[in-house]
């Protein structure tokens, strides 16, 4: 049974621990793509906004000498990050509807979505518990009377620009390892999405967060993302995003030389081998890649490659699979692809599929909207074949369910065409030999290999991205990194004068 939808809470900024009105008044409306009806409206940040936001966020990082939070340790910060997770675990089905109706993406996924939340708010608790007897580790000196260690310190006040793809799950990426460093953070969500991250704030009221260390702003990218990228006070930027608004915030960084950490794009390669044994298994996983969250996700396997030999049967049982993905309203039980998340992206979905066929491409399966949905943003799961590496589809991200599928003879060519891409996120290869898998590791260019799978994600493994995919590496331990400055700390420890000058003259 569809759960039924609740109201969606109106909220305002959450700014200094409480809420605020932004300071234009403006609104924005709130869509459910799966309807196409207004379901509620975030506030409209501007950059008056952004700057209340970024002095909260200074003011708490200070606060009393950074006592309570920055210079805290992390066992006390690693409470509040605890609370937070038990909190998301308690409101896990009402935040997981509200995702939902934001996004459009089936209800089993915005479940699964919110345990990963609770999962990395524990994740990175445990990291800055750890932290505390890990700091001052002393480091070998080629000298005896000096000794050194390494300081790791937070970086200071953030600014945190996510997507709209994983709403809370990519804004909890960073807020929770940005908070376990002991920064003070000011989140931009994107306009497309923001409902779960204002409940955030509401949690952050709930569990008394101290005031200012995170404060949430929703509004337009150009209007209250762009002024947080620039701002001075901002002492790095965290983006994730599409490329070309990576470029926006790196350019904008770039002028007080703000350290900036990218997470953009991809065009991921899955290279099918003939060794397999059960062609169903790779099907799946390949359907997996593409057609999870509506292949609205950075690190969709989209491009797949497949050896000659199989490439028939292939894709005969990849089309006999996509046939039976239930396409529904999200919010019914058994949904496995729901909306696309607006009708921007909507149209400029098809408008990708309409070019494929203009260019020579054969759309073998889908490429419409299903016939049983009169209205909504639904785009049939999408399989493409017949492509040759100059078409749009071969080289540009979709960011939908759709799928192009080349076939490839040696394994040098399924290498060079994996590599023919300005995108260097994510890569897959399936294949009964370890050898294979091993040479295909080392070269397919990219910063997340998956072997007989296709999109796992661990909070204790690294994410991240080479070429216009970005750089930097958020989860795991490399997260927290993200979030950290290193100060060198070297002491003298000898009451014998250092000599290098002669002394004056006693006379
Ligand atoms: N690598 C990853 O881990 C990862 C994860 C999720 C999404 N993505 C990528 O994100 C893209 C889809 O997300 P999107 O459409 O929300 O991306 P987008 O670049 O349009 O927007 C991302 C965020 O940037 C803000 N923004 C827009 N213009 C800005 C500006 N001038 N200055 C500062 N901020 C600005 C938006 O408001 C939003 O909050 C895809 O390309 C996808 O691959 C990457
Ligand atoms: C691994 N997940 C959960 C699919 C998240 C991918 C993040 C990028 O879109």
């Amino acid at each position: 049974m569809a759960a039924a939808p609740r109201d969606v809470p109106r909220r305002g900024l959450f700014i200094g621990g409480g809420w605020r009105e932004p300071s234009l008044g403006r609104r924005l409306p709130v869509v459910n793509p799966a309807t196409e009806t207004t379901i509620g409206d975030v506030p409209a940040a501007t950059a008056e906004d952004v700057e209340l936001a970024v002095a909260a966020a200074r003011e708490a990082f200070r606060r009393d000498g950074g006592r309570h939070w920055s210079c805290a340790s992390g066992a006390v910060r690693a409470k509040f990050l605890r609370a937070i997770a038990a909190k998301i675990k308690e409101k896990k089905s009402d935040l997981a509807l509200l995702e939902t109706l934001d996004s459009g993406k089936p209800l089993d996924e915005a479940n699964a979505d919110m345990d990963d939340v609770a999962a990395c708010f524990e994740y990175y608790a445990d990291l800055a518990e750890a932290f505390d007897g890990k700091q001052r580790l002393p480091i070998s000196l080629p000298m005896e009377n000096f000794k050194s260690y390494a300081l790791k310190e937070p970086i200071g006040v953030v600014g945190l620009i996510t997507p709209w793809n994983y709403p809370l799950l990519m804004a909890t990426w960073k807020v929770a390892p940005a908070l376990a460093a002991g920064c003070t953070a000011v989140l931009k969500p994107s306009e497309l999405a923001s409902l779960t991250c204002l409940e955030l704030g509401a949690i952050c009221i709930e569990i008394g967060l101290p005031p200012g260390v995170l404060n949430i702003i929703t509004g337009l990218g150009p209007e209250a993302g762009a002024p947080l990228a620039s701002h001075p006070h901002v002492d790095k930027v965290a983006f994730t995003g599409s490329t070309e608004t990576g470029k926006r915030v790196m350019t904008a960084a770039a002028q007080m030389v703000k350290p900036v950490s990218l997470e953009l794009g991809g065009k991921s390669p899955l290279i099918v081998f003939d060794d397999i044994d059960n062609i169903d298994n790779a099907v799946e996983w390949a359907m997996f890649g593409i057609f999870a969250n509506g292949g609205q996700v950075c690190s969709a396997t989209s491009r797949i490659l497949v050896h000659e030999k199989i490439a028939k049967q292939f894709l005969d049982r990849l089309v006999a699979w996509a046939k039976h993905i239930k396409i529904s309203d999200p919010l019914e039980e058994g949904c496995r692809l729901g909306s696309v998340v607006s009708e921007g992206q909507y149209e400029k979905i098809k408008k990708f599929i309409s070019t494929a066929r203009n260019e020579g491409a054969t759309i073998l399966y889908g490429g419409a909207r299903p016939q049983h949905l009169r209205r909504g943003f639904f785009i049939e799961p999408t399989i493409i074949t017949d492509v040759s590496t100059s078409m749009q589809i071969w080289r540009e991200e979709v960011f939908g369910p759709v799928v192009c599928v080349k076939e490839f003879s040696t394994e040098s060519e399924a290498v060079e065409l994996a590599n023919d891409t300005h995108y260097g996120l994510a890569g897959g290869v399936i294949s009964n030999d370890p050898e294979i898998c091993e040479r295909l590791t080392k070269a397919i260019q990219a910063g997340i290999i998956w072997i007989n799978c296709s999109q796992p994600c661990f909070v204790q493994a690294p994410w991240g991205g080479n070429k216009r995919s970005g750089f930097g590496r958020e989860l795991g331990e490399w997260g927290l990194d993200n979030y950290m400055t290193v100060k060198q700390v070297t002491k003298y420890c000898s009451d014998e004068p250092w000599g290098w000058y002669q002394p004056p003259s006693k006379l």
